[in-house]
């Protein structure tokens, strides 16, 4: 366990202004990845209020370019949108393709276009089919005060790795499933495999 402390907050106008974003720095994190914290306000604050909160992996092809290929773009999208109305943090966790880097999500992804799914792409690799840790995400919460959250996500393995480090789950919200074309296999992969609560039209 990291102890983790906030080094700055600094107030930015994201979506063009039209929503006020607090961007939060931390010391002691060894790995030096960056991660990044954002409190969105909210717009009806009660006393008991359990902030909503989104682990969002980064995702450069989805979150810059709105990949077709995944949903993360439009997850992170959604997670301003709701988070901006109630309350909360998302935390910008710099773990692209789930842990493995771009560069070998990019190999990943070439191994996917010959028909493997992006598990077993990533295990021909010789990398972990999933090499996220969410230990951070909780000691950044820690470090915010935050010791109970409501969190937005279909991964249950999210959930039990932030119980595990001491952060009290109180409801699993659901986010939406932004399918097309071209990720429809991705997501499908990602309920049968990991067991993500996944509902398809
Ligand atoms: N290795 C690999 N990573 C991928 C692939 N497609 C997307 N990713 C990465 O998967 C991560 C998506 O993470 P999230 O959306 O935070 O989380 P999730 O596990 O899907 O769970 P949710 O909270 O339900 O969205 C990002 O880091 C993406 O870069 C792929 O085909 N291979
Ligand atoms: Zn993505």
């Amino acid at each position: 366990m990291t102890d983790l402390t906030i080094k700055r907050r600094v107030m930015i106008p994201v979506r063009a202004g039209d929503v006020s974003a607090e961007f939060i720095s931390f010391d002691g994190d060894d790995s030096g990845k960056e991660h990044i914290g954002i409190f969105f306000e909210g717009q009806q604050q009660q006393e008991d209020h359990v902030p909503l909160v989104r682990l969002h992996s980064e995702c450069l092809t989805g979150d810059v370019f709105g990949s077709g290929r995944c949903d993360c773009g439009e997850q992170l999208d959604e997670a301003i949108d709701r988070i901006n109305e109630e309350g909360g943090y998302i935390l910008y966790l710099r773990q692209e393709g789930r842990g493995i880097g771009l560069y070998a999500k990019l190999e990943a992804y070439a191994l996917q276009d010959q028909g493997y799914d992006t598990y077993q792409a990533n295990e021909m690799l010789h990398l972990p089919d999933d090499g996220r840790d969410f230990g951070v995400a909780a000691d950044m919460l820690l470090a915010l005060g935050v010791s109970k959250v409501r969190l937005l996500t279909n991964n249950p393995d999210k959930a039990q790795q932030l119980k595990e480090h001491g952060i009290d789950v109180v409801e699993l919200v659901p986010t939406k499933v932004h399918v097309n074309q071209h990720n429809r296999q991705y997501l499908e992969t990602k309920a049968k495999r990991k067991q993500h609560t996944l509902k398809f039209d």
